[in-house]
Parts: structure tokens; C-alpha cells; sequence
């Protein structure tokens, strides 16, 4: 039997109930933080950030230090899985992601899965190192591993960057679903075996970013979204009894019910257009995480302290992690930070 966990971050995720949830945010590492651009200026690419242990790590603690989160997640990004495949990845300054997209079988059978250990080596050694530095310096603050979805990593492999429509993945899918679905099954895999090295060298616990969910009409989600997450938990749990796993299966709207019943996620994170009280109401036997819009956290003052205490109310009585509804805005003022930390905190 796994011990209770004393940490807020996981006894909420073990479905306690704490009157003061715990908290973290989505890209709390990132780049309206001068210290974290401070670094990224030295790293070289962004890539490189992810791929250098010592400069990962330190980016991970840097809000630690300002804010005192209950979790830090681990610096780097859904795209290290296409790499660590083999495909090419990079990340064109102010652009995005760019990769060499996958269109076809050959594309697929081009993808080297046996080096996948390999070139994620630097990962897991991050990983290791966050943690020995939180065992020191932050020991009620838990690690969170984390890795894309399969459709969403997907999305990125097959168009080649971020897109609006996702038709090219999507037409794939529709038109091939087996040739498509032996592109899913590989990722599965190696999510699988990504996530599980992470929670090797030191993850508490794991988010899975499903971020494009939104982009599948309602059959494609539960063969694209649902069943692929499901066989990651099923084989997660089975390796890793004990070690929860939150999805974030953004804007699936309607679909989300499903999910969380169909996944069996323990935690589901909620994006900023899914209302607070109906998920607090409907979605028994979850922890829920979210959802404040990111917006909202850079507008500051009354706004923001409106949301925040509509959101806490919402949620009070049941599981919850404090979030963000998506990743924080390279924009936003320190300060901004510092002030919900204080509510949050009183
Ligand atoms: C879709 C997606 C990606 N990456 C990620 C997602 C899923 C979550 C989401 O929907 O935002 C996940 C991610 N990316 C990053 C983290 C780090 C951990 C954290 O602090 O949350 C995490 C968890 C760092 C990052 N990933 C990226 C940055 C910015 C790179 C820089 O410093 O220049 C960071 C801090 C780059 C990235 N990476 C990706 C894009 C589209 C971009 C470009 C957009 C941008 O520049 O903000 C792919």
C-alpha cells in the first residue's frame, strides 16, 4: 500500500478537500519572469533550454522562489516526444514551433521509437535534479511530469506547427483512421515510456496537455482523445500504482463528462470557458484544477480579485487545485503573480 501523501498538491489530488486549495500555474517558468529570459538569453534556442539539465532546472525553481507554488513542473515541452522520435523540431524565434511535418506512412515509418530513451536522456536528468532541489529547499512543493496527448502531439507531427483548423491531421484521421491510429498507438507508447522514466527519476505526479481536444467533432474525441489517454492511464497505473495523473483536455466543451468518466484521469484541469459551479456540481470524484483565464491574471486589481473569489467559492467543499484556465501570458506583470499569491495564501 502506497503511503497517504502529506503534500497539499497530491492530498488533493488523493480527493481531499483543504480549505485553502493548493496552487500552481500553467508556464509558470516563462518569459514574463526577467530571470527566465535572463537564462533563455544564454541557453541559445529554446530547445536547448529543454535539452541542458543544469539551466532546466534552474528555470523550474525560479517561481518557487518568488511565489511559493505547491507543485513546480518540470521546464520543458510537448514537442521533446517528436524529438526524442527523431523527427525534427525547433522553435523559429517569436514563431513557434516548426517540424518536419509527417503526412504520410513514410513519414510515420521514418520515426526511430528505439532512440526515444536516448534522446530524452537530459529530460530525466532535469527531472532528477528539480527534485533533489525540492527535497532541499521546498519540500511540501510536489513535481509534476508531464507530456502532450497523443492527438495533440499528433497535430503538431502532421501539420508541422500550431494552426488554426488542424485540417491536414484532421483529414488524416478521417480519411486513414488505421494509417492514422499506428501514428496515435506509436505515441501512446512512448508517452507511456517517456512519462514513465520521469516518474523514475523523480515526478509525483503527471499532467497529460491535450490542448487541440477541442478541434475533433465528438467521434473523432473518443477515438482520438478518450481511447488514447485511457490506454496511457491504464498502463501508467499499472507501472506506477499510486501516482496520479491529471488530463487537460482543453476545450472539450460537452465531451468533458466523458472524459473524465471514460479516462479515469484523477485530476482534470478545466479551460476558462467551462463554468465553475457546473463542474463542481457534475464532475464527482475528481479533483478539478483551473480555471481563471489567463487575462484575467494580467489585468490585475478588481478584476482579477472578482475571478479569484468567484472561482474559490465555486469550489469550495470539493477537490481542487488553484490554476490558470492555459498558460500564463509572457506579458504579465510579476506583481500581478505576487498579488494572487497573496489571496490565495491570505
Ligand atoms: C501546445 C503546447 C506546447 N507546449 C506545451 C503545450 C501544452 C500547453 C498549452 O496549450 O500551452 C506545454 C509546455 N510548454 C512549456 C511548458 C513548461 C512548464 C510550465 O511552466 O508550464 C509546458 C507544460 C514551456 C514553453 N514552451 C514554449 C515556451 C516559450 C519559449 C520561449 O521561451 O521562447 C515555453 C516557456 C514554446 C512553445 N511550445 C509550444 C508552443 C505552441 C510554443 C510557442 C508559443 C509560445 O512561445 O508561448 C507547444
Amino acid at each position: 500500500m502506497t503511503a497517504a501523501p502529506t503534500k497539499p498538491f497530491l492530498r488533493a489530488l488523493a480527493g481531499e478537500t483543504q480549505t485553502r486549495p493548493p496552487f500552481w500555474l500553467m508556464r509558470q517558468a516563462g518569459r514574463y519572469l526577467p530571470e527566465y529570459r535572463e537564462v533563455r538569453a544564454q541557453a541559445g534556442g529554446f530547445l536547448d533550454l529543454c535539452l541542458k539539465p543544469a539551466l532546466g532546472c534552474e528555470v523550474t525553481l525560479q517561481p518557487l522562489r518568488r511565489y511559493g507554488m505547491d507543485a513546480a513542473i518540470l521546464f520543458s515541452d510537448i514537442l521533446l516526444v517528436p524529438h526524442a522520435l527523431g523527427q525534427s523540431v525547433g522553435f523559429a524565434e517569436g514563431e513557434g514551433p516548426r517540424l518536419a511535418a509527417i503526412r504520410d506512412m513514410n513519414g510515420l515509418r521514418a520515426l526511430d521509437f528505439d532512440g526515444l530513451h536516448r534522446r530524452a536522456e537530459p529530460v530525466y536528468e532535469t527531472v532528477r535534479r528539480i527534485r533533489e532541489n525540492l527535497d532541499k529547499d521546498f519540500p511540501t512543493t510536489a513535481l509534476i511530469g508531464f507530456a502532450g496527448s497523443p492527438w495533440t502531439v499528433a497535430c503538431y507531427m502532421v501539420e508541422g506547427q500550431g494552426s488554426k483548423e488542424y485540417m491536414h491531421v484532421k483529414q488524416w484521421a478521417f480519411s486513414d483512421p488505421e494509417g492514422f491510429g499506428q501514428l496515435i498507438d506509436l505515441l501512446v507508447r512512448a508517452t507511456v515510456e517517456y512519462i514513465s522514466a520521469q516518474i523514475k527519476a523523480g515526478a509525483e505526479a503527471v499532467q497529460l496537455f491535450d490542448s487541440w481536444a477541442g478541434a475533433l467533432p465528438v467521434d473523432g474525441f473518443h477515438q482520438w482523445v478518450i481511447k488514447p489517454t485511457r490506454a496511457i492511464v491504464d498502463a501508467l497505473r499499472a507501472r506506477h500504482p499510486g501516482v496520479p495523473i491529471i488530463g487537460f483536455p482543453r476545450q472539450a466543451g460537452l465531451n468533458l463528462e466523458a472524459y473524465v468518466r471514460e479516462t479515469g484521469v484523477d485530476g482534470v484541469s478545466l479551460d476558462p470557458g467551462v463554468p465553475a459551479a457546473w463542474a463542481s456540481e457534475t464532475l464527482k470524484g475528481v479533483t478539478l484544477q483551473g480555471n481563471l483565464d489567463p487575462v484575467l491574471l494580467l489585468t490585475g486589481g478588481a478584476a482579477m480579485r472578482r475571478g479569484v473569489t468567484e472561482l474559490l467559492e465555486a469550489m469550495s467543499g470539493r477537490p481542487f487545485i488553484f490554476n490558470l484556465g492555459h498558460g500564463i501570458l509572457k506579458e504579465t506583470p510579476p506583481e500581478h503573480v505576487a498579488e494572487l499569491t497573496r489571496l490565495l495564501r491570505g
